[in-house]
């Protein structure tokens, strides 16, 4: 605001005027946390907040302007950022999420969620400041915000105390992915003639370490090499199967490729993967040694498994590693409790 002076004169203790002064502004990174923590209040041009009524109830609104406001997902500080899908761009406010519960949290269960960072960047001094929310990547990828289909499996599937595991199968083309979920889920079904897969999905409850699991299976199409990572099978999955052929070079190599497509698209250090040596059968053809399946799944912190659709060997194990691996990372044991000072004079 400014006004003309023309004379002292025009100066009276009330008149309503103001001089213009230089203004020093020093964005110091307390004045930058300040601007973080009171982003709240946002212009009232902003388009209507986008609602998402039951997960995130309850959260303290977030609002951004869109110069200053960048979401991105990585894996870890030095790892590749995704853009700001330009859905949220243009919403420019929602409900911050609840934080993604850590694997040691109480809970029986933990949600199918991605830690995903939120940068508020600082249109100053391009600062990078960042908070960790825990997020569900439907939130970003889906352009309609039906947030109808999110998963929150800390909410047994129904009163017997079932949970939801939606599980994966990848991997190269023909290493016997579909034979391994068919053999699985109906055994015996093997069939010897070979029908490229685009996607299929069966169910199978199964009784696992006395919790019962409701697992939704999807059997993916072969991936290649540089074939785009399919985003649905970022999203709201609790686990991958990994499968190469023990007969297949190439096969192998591809398992660090996809799985490091899953944990960059999740946004995640680790995720629940066994990887499975298929075609145990044709060990004249062996291309891939057990030792060196072993140090590539203790590589990518996975269980293994060799299998034989074929003759149904180690299938349904494969699939039990799987579990092992997700119960280890939703629902782990609860600590034992540690003897009290009082109880070791007892005794
Ligand atoms: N010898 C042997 N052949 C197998 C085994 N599993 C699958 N096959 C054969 O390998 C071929 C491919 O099997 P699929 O199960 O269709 O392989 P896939 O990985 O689902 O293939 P895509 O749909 O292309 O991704 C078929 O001819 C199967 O019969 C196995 O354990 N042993």
């Amino acid at each position: 605001m400014s006004m003309n002076v023309n004379s002292p004169t025009d100066i009276t203790p009330n008149s309503h005027c103001s001089v213009n002064l230089p203004t020093l502004v020093v964005h110091s990174p307390v004045h930058r946390e300040h601007k973080r923590r009171n982003s709240e209040p946002s212009s009232p041009t902003l388009p209507a907040t986008p609602q998402y009524p039951t997960y995130f109830a309850g959260f303290p609104s977030y609002s951004f302007e869109p110069w200053n406001v960048r979401l991105a997902s990585r894996q870890s500080p030095n790892r590749r950022i995704k853009p700001l899908p330009s859905q949220l761009l243009s919403s420019n406010s929602y409900n911050k999420p609840p934080r993604r519960p850590s694997s040691s949290s109480s809970s029986t269960d933990s949600p199918a969620v991605s830690s995903t960072y939120l940068y508020l960047q600082d249109d100053d001094t391009e600062t990078l400041l960042e908070e960790e929310i825990g997020y569900d990547h439907r939130f970003i990828s889906n352009s309609s915000y039906s947030h109808s289909t999110i998963s929150n499996t800390n909410i047994m599937s129904n009163s017997a105390g079932t949970m939801k595991r939606k599980v994966v199968i990848m991997g190269s083309p023909s290493v016997g992915k579909t034979s391994l979920t068919q053999q699985y889920v109906s055994p015996p079904t093997y069939n010897a003639s070979y029908y490229p897969t685009i996607e299929d999905t069966s169910h199978k409850t199964v009784n696992y370490n006395g919790v019962q699991y409701e697992c939704e299976i999807i059997d993916s199409a072969g991936l290649e090499e540089y074939s785009l990572f399919p985003g649905k099978y970022g999203i709201g999955v609790h686990g991958y199967i990994l499968v190469y052929a023990i007969t297949s070079r190439q096969s192998f190599e591809m398992i660090p490729i996809v799985h490091d497509k899953i944990l960059d698209y999740a946004g995640l250090e680790k995720v629940p993967c066994v990887v499975v040596g298929q075609k145990l059968d044709l060990q004249s053809e062996r291309a891939v040694t057990t030792a060196e399946g072993e140090a590539l799944a203790k590589k990518l912190n996975a269980g293994f498994i060799e299998s034989s659709a074929k003759d149904n060997k180690n299938v349904s194990k494969a699939f039990d590693v799987l579990l092992a691996e997700m119960q280890k990372e939703y629902n782990p044991a609860p600590e034992k409790k540690k003897a009290s000072w009082w109880s070791w004079g007892a005794k």
